[in-house]
């Protein structure tokens, strides 16, 4: 019964092995086609290089052959990928596709792959063996999904820059799953060669790598069975046909594209998202006491009191001619709260920009944890013990509000992915102990209840909130925090704002922008405003509610229309003058009457990207 299906479950299990050298990288977000080229050339290479089954026997032979297979994959990815690892999307799939057509190319006029003819290989795979390739092969995916390796790439492909800002080596992270493609391709191209016994180099030819992509889109790229059902799928068709008598060659690649179609359109995480993703609650997750930090995790030396945190030298950034910051000298130390005010378009969001690292300056220096930001990047700036949240929110929207949290404790947690391939117990404990953090951080922000939700089902405020849990997740020492209240209805507001409070209380140094002035005002123990991206004033609360510099900008000069309104109450008009209508150019301020530490419900502006 199993010999009849012989030919149909090996090519089941090879279409999954190549369709898991595309998860390989689709993972991360990375469309690349070069696939069909690694496997070509570890194929031949193998091929050629590998000793005979009658010398060594036919195990080790296939085992020389696929250990060569492999590294020249990998070698091959690694070329490919130095150069073209900051391509992002089609232009990536376009040089990866360009690389497979040249390698096919070369290949086909080369005496010793023969060309056109092919090459004779002898066939030493068997079905058996081809299921347990793919078995170790499925096993290597799936143990890396939960590990923190793996949720750093699922990190990057949900979103790049909130990636980076979590601490993760975008670069690096890119670069590996790319190798990993490499070998896998090239464990794909050696089990097919010595599987079909001719090979030539247009058996590896952009149909070969088309199918192969939407093996794996079909099957679904966000979990690791994805490869397998796809195979299965598109491998099963010509059989269902013949069984049903339906001889016609077109129907399979007819079906192909139709189920495509129908994945992308209606099943953007393909068929394994069929299958319900259960996220594990660490036990003790809804207790409300706050068990303390997991003894775990690395440890971070906050800056004490009164030493120099951020320091800013006439620091500026100008686009084009527009000069979003201009000459800003600042100085920020530990345990301060500093808020940062003023109109929109003032410069407050760029500023933090170049504080984080994400923005370079174009003049000036600045300082951030002993760190020259501006030369260095997010990552490290960000492991340098910088954490944010985003004036959009910029959440890891297909993970539950627990795996984000989880990857904003990336620079805190111990890697674990080659240690959960083993089952060692440490990694269990470092997992546990990062799930401890994360939990924490959620039921700080007092979102432990829905740890099991999706990030993009979460209401407006609760995606704030969680920003906010996945920021502290990195314990850092600077906390900034990009109008963390936009979005929050009053109460929730006043909760930030205590939140906020006890955070310092902990020795943490917190920067944030805020439009909601009552509420800065109420949080902040110094409070910095910007206007036409200058310093106007800095100085505490109560003096910033009457400098008359801050008042003017705010409120108008004499020869503006009068408006009504106190600084010190948070009853601003907005600084743009516009009434309801200028809430399409931007303009946003809580103008809510005695609304002093409080927040109206979202008002929607047009925000930059950050
Ligand atoms: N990437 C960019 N390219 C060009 N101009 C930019 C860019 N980012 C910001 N600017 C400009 O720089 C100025 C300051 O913008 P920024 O977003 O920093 O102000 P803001 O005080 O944060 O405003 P808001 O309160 O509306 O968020 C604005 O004139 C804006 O148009």
């Amino acid at each position: 019964m199993l010999l009849e299906y012989a030919t149909t479950l090996t090519f089941i299990a090879l279409g999954a092995i190549f369709a898991y050298s595309f998860y390989a990288v689709l993972i991360a977000g990375q469309l690349s086609l070069g696939q069909a080229g690694f496997a070509s050339l570890a194929a031949f290479s193998a091929a050629s290089l590998a000793p005979s089954g009658t010398d060594v026997g036919e195990l080790p032979a296939l085992l020389i052959a696929v250990g060569i297979g492999m590294g020249v994959g990998a070698l091959a990815a690694v070329v490919l990928g130095l150069p073209t690892m900051h391509l992002r999307g089609v232009f990536l799939a376009i040089a990866t596709l360009g690389f497979a057509e040249a390698v096919r190319v070369v290949l086909l006029n080369q005496e010793w792959t023969g060309g056109a003819q092919g090459l004779a290989v002898p066939r030493i795979l068997d079905v058996g063996t081809a299921w347990i390739v793919l078995a170790l092969v499925a096993y290597w995916f799936w143990r890396m999904g939960p590990s923190r390796y793996g949720r750093a790439l699922e990190a990057i492909r949900e979103d790049e820059l909130a990636a980076r800002s979590m601490g993760i080596d975008v670069g690096r992270h890119r670069l590996s799953a790319f190798i990993t493609a490499g070998a896998v391709a090239g464990l794909y191209g050696v089990l097919f060669a010595y599987y079909v016994r001719l090979i030539a180099p247009n058996d590896f030819d952009f149909t070969a790598a088309v199918e192969g992509l939407v093996t794996a889109v079909v099957g679904g790229s966000t979990m690791f069975l994805g490869p397998l059902l796809g195979s299965g799928f598109q491998t099963m068709i010509p059989e269902i046909q013949r069984a049903v008598g339906v001889e016609a060659g077109w129907i399979r690649p007819f079906l192909a594209s139709l189920l495509l179609l129908v994945v992308i359109l209606f099943l953007p995480g393909g068929l394994a998202s069929l299958i319900p993703r259960r996220t594990r609650l660490p036990a003790g997750l809804q207790e409300d006491e706050d068990g303390g930090r997991p003894s775990h995790l690395a440890a971070r030396r906050h800056p004490a009191a009164g030493e120099t945190v951020v320091s800013l030298t006439g620091l500026g950034k100008e686009y084009g001619g527009v000069h979003a910051v201009r000459d800003v000298d600042l100085e920020v130390h530990g345990g301060e709260v500093v808020g940062l005010i003023g109109p929109n378009g003032a410069g407050k969001t760029t500023l933090v920009n170049m504080i984080s690292g994400l923005v370079p300056p174009s003049s000036g220096s600045a300082t951030v944890l002993g760190v020259p930001v501006g030369r260095t990047p997010v990552h490290r700036v960000a492991a340098a013990g910088v954490s944010r949240t985003f004036q959009h929110s910029k959440l890891f929207n297909r993970l539950s509000a627990l795996e984000n949290v989880l990857v904003g404790a990336h620079l805190v947690s111990r890697p674990t992915f080659l240690r959960r391939l083993l089952w060692l117990p440490s990694a269990r404990r470092d997992e546990q102990a990062a799930l401890a953090q994360a939990a924490r951080c959620l039921r700080r922000v007092g979102l432990a209840d829905l740890a099991g939700s999706r990030a993009s089902a979460l209401s407006y405020g609760d995606q704030r909130r969680l920003e906010i849990a996945r920021a502290l997740a990195s314990e850092p020492s600077l906390l900034i925090l990009d109008e963390p209240a936009a979005g929050m209805n009053r109460v929730e507001a006043a909760r930030l704002s205590d939140l906020i409070r006890s955070l310092a209380a902990d020795g943490l140094t917190i920067l944030f922008i805020e439009h909601n002035v009552g509420m800065v005002l109420e949080t902040c123990t110094r409070v910095v405003v910007l206007n036409f991206g200058e310093v106007i004033a800095s100085g505490s609360p109560d003096a910033i509610a009457a400098d008359p510099a801050v008042i003017e900008a705010y409120l108008g000069t004499a020869d503006d229309e009068p408006a009504s309104g106190s600084i010190a109450e948070g009853t601003l008009p907005d600084p743009t003058g516009g009434g309801a209508d200028a809430a399409g150019s931007g303009a946003v301020i809580n103008v809510d009457p005695g609304a002093a530490g409080t927040l109206e419900p979202p008002e929607t502006t047009p925000r930059n990207a950050t």
